[in-house]
């Protein structure tokens, strides 16, 4: 077994960070629809949260944001004129497809791809399939740009595939690694690769949400592993219970966490817990692990408690000791049952027996906790090397990135500021500057 790190790709939030209600069955960004937000604030607590795992000795990365407006997506839609023009009109006439050209979602690169580690593929080399996220307008163009990153990031092709997104229907929508879970003995070591999907396109039969959509299929999870060349034998699939989906929980992501040999999870996440348990097991077995599961019952935090404070969107960090840690929102603190819970998890003794608590107001406002707002990719010290060092976060990167942000960024938008032209200008300016401090010229050039 090579030695192996996991690296989390936090998104770095963009400088159009705004509420617009654009994601019908995720609560919190419904609920926020039209209020004020603050781009600045929104990027300084996600540094906040990288500089702080960085400093304690976690492999730290960050993900580029992406170009706004998207003012291709409203010239194709028939506005057209000037980059002004366009804008205005937009404004005038679908003031919500405007909202889309400009949202930040980018941010939340839990949703940019699916990640395998090269310890699980069989060519041995880092997969990624970006996510199509086909399931909302606002996001469904993100794969261009997310691909173009990971490409850049990750260009050695003797380590690293970056495949094209999913066909972008239905039948095929994928949301990334919010809906994947990996369990392994140690990060470098043969896992168990556990995709969790909301409906089945092609058999009616099954169960499905009856009032929020389910986003991701067992089809498009099935042609992800194809795409991995994952071992069938250490490949779960499961499907997430259409009942807790139809209560906010629109990613699995939002119910269950996954890490080393531990599946923090809540009773009410699978259609099937038991016999989703039993074929974790059974996978779990081939790659040598003993299934250490942290289930909540819905006797000690409810599903509505569970989505209110993100208790299930933390991070489960290995530490050197072999104990884990739990990142979590300080939603998890406000809220009575899941601070007792988590009180009480911290002191049972078993594998998880710390909680980091991080201020992520801006993001969580949209829906988007701890876990959201980073991408899981395991890296062998030699792949590590390989890849852009650029992006690597530490106290200098911390500080540019703070002053770039305090430079460019604004402390407010409101819905009327998206028809504001000086508003596109800024972010352009910005972007410019940042392909120069991750060294990466070029990152945004369109063909
Ligand atoms: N993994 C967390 C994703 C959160 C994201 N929210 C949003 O896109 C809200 C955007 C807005 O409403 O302005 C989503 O639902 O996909």
């Amino acid at each position: 077994m090579k030695s192996a790190r996991e690296f989390n790709f936090d998104g770095l939030v963009g400088p159009s960070h705004n509420y617009a209600g654009l994601s019908f069955g995720n609560v919190a960004s419904f609920n926020n629809v039209r209020s004020v937000s603050n781009p600045r604030q929104a990027a300084l607590q996600g540094l906040a949260k990288m500089r702080a795992l960085a400093s304690r000795g976690f492999a730290q990365a960050v993900l580029p944001p992406q170009a706004r407006p998207d003012l291709r997506l409203l010239r194709r839609i028939g506005f057209s004129g000037t980059d002004a023009d366009v804008l205005a009109r937009a404004w005038r006439d679908a003031p919500v497809i405007l909202a889309c050209a400009w949202s930040a979602s980018p941010m939340w690169t839990a949703n940019a791809a699916t990640v395998s580690p090269s310890a699980d593929t069989f060519d041995r080399r880092v997969h990624f399939t970006p996510a199509n996220l086909n399931n909302k307008l606002h996001r469904s163009q993100e794969h261009v740009q997310a691909g173009r990153s990971l490409r850049a990031l990750f260009a050695d092709q003797q380590h690293f595939v970056v495949h094209d997104a999913l066909p972008a229907t239905p039948a095929f929508g994928d949301e990334g690694a919010a809906n994947h879970t990996r369990l392994a003995l140690a990060h470098g070591a043969a896992g168990v690769e556990f995709f969790v999907y909301g409906r089945v396109e092609f058999d009616p039969s099954a169960p499905a949400p009856k009032k929020y959509p389910a986003r991701q299929t067992l089809e498009a999870s099935q042609a992800v592993a194809r795409l991995h060349a994952l071992d069938p034998a250490r490949t779960v699939f499961a499907q997430q219970n259409p009942d807790i989906i139809d209560q906010g929980v629109f990613h699995n992501d939002v119910i269950a966490v996954g890490n080393g040999n531990v599946l923090f999870y809540h009773e009410q996440a699978f259609a099937d817990e038991a016999a989703t348990l039993d074929t974790l097991r059974r996978a779990l077995a081939v790659a040598d692990v003993d299934l250490k599961p942290v289930r909540v019952a819905a006797g000690q935090v409810g599903v509505a408690d569970a989505v209110a404070s993100y208790l299930f969107n933390s991070q489960l960090l290995s530490k050197p000791d072999g104990r884990m840690a739990l990142v979590v929102p300080h939603e998890c603190r406000e809220n009575p049952a899941v601070a007792s819970y988590l009180a009480q998890l911290a002191a049972s003794g078993g594998p998880i027996d710390e909680l980091v608590e991080f201020d992520l107001r801006q993001s969580m406002r949209n829906g988007g906790g701890p876990a959201c707002l980073r991408l899981r990719v395991v890296l062998t010290d030699e792949e590590a090397q390989a890849m852009h060092q650029g992006v690597i976060m530490n106290e200098s990167l911390y500080a540019r990135l703070v002053a770039w942000v305090e430079r460019h960024y604004r402390d407010r938008i409101e819905p009327r500021d998206l028809a504001d032209p000086q508003l596109a200008l800024e972010c352009a300016a910005a972007l410019e500057e940042l392909e120069r401090i991750l060294g990466l010229p070029g990152l945004y050039q369109l063909d």
